[in-house]
């Protein structure tokens, strides 16, 4: 459990950060939004003390980040940014195993949690562990990036607007890539956007930054449902409310019997982005899995009408 208590960040005794208040729970995701300026990155980076608080606390499990070297601090926290960061002249797996060669990790150790990472990302490890990053497309790199931050198994990963630089068909598998990788690795992650929907689409919990301040710290569903202030409700937007809200529901909920061709979805996969599948494959209906096993199917038609029931 990561707790943020009152953390302030002066710059000319104007406050970037303004007593900020979060407690976040661990294995879970919890994206920070808000717009330019607003405090998102200061806030991240007080977490890990690259930048130093001018006051209040953080405490991570309970210890206090001041009372460990800054570099002990950093090494158990992965950070990873936009741009991803990754060393030019070191392959792939030198630049994954980076932090666990620091802490003294066998070379054995090292190589399968390398592969482990790879395999994760759906990088065969055999075509992709000599690589140099140049080498790599840009949605690769950002996969190498947050491999990189994740390869000690960090209690914590911060990340800093990680998939900012890919275009939007890219991200939308980079994200769904993160949390699927979250989920089994029961990682803790902080990320920062300025992307509504994204936070939205990736957070457990998703905290709204404004001129500094902490404006609303909630579900996406009550971000939805009740925003806070005229701000966040601006940054939610009115126009595809449906379409956010679905993005809330699993397939599971509309499962039915029935025929249906093409590629089987999980039945966790959101409605939205069945909605989509079913859209770009120009199918009336997608079959749904459990475990691998085909349970149903789910129709276009039903989608379409709990996207209405929901306006
Ligand atoms: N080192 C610094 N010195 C002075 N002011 C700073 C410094 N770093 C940040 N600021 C100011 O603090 C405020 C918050 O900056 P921060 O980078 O945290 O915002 P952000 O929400 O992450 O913005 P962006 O999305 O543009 O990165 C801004 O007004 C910025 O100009």
């Amino acid at each position: 459990m990561i707790e943020i208590d009152k953390i302030t960040k002066l710059y000319d005794e104007r406050a970037a950060v303004d007593a900020v208040s979060m407690t976040v729970e661990t294995g879970t995701i919890t994206a920070i939004v808000g717009t330019s300026g607003s405090g998102k990155s200061t806030l991240l980076r007080m977490i890990n003390r690259l930048v130093e608080p001018s006051s209040g606390s953080v405490r991570i499990n309970g210890e206090p980040t001041t009372d460990l070297a800054k570099h002990i601090l950093r090494r158990r926290i992965g950070y990873a940014i936009q741009g991803h960061g990754l060393f030019p002249h070191h392959t792939v797996a030198r630049n994954i195993g980076a932090v666990p060669r620091l802490l003294g990790w066998s070379k054995e150790k090292i190589r399968n949690r390398v592969d482990e990472l790879l395999n994760l990302f759906s990088m065969p490890p055999e075509e992709f562990r000599n690589r140099f990053p140049a080498e790599l497309s840009g949605g690769q790199q950002q996969r190498v990036g947050v491999a990189r931050a994740l390869a000690s198994r960090p209690d914590l990963l911060l990340m800093d607007e990680p998939f900012g630089a890919l275009d939007p068909i890219i991200r939308t598998r980079a994200q769904a890539d993160l949390k699927r990788i979250q989920r089994t690795l029961g990682s803790t992650i902080l990320l920062v956007t300025h992307d509504m929907e994204e936070a939205i689409h990736l957070g457990d919990r998703v905290a709204v930054m404004d001129a500094g301040r902490l404006v609303q710290y909630a579900t996406p569903a009550e971000i939805i449902a009740r925003p806070a202030t005229d701000f966040v409700a601006e940054m939610v937007g009115g126009v595809d409310r449906p379409l956010r809200l679905l993005s809330l529901f699993p397939l599971s909920e509309l499962v039915e019997e029935g025929p249906a061709s093409g590629e089987a979805l999980p039945e966790r996969t959101s409605l939205r982005d069945a909605l989509s599948a079913c859209l770009w494959s120009g199918r009336a209906a997608v079959p749904v899995s459990r475990d691998g096993q085909v349970i149903g199917r789910v129709t276009l038609d039903a989608i379409r009408a709990r996207a209405e029931s929901l306006q």
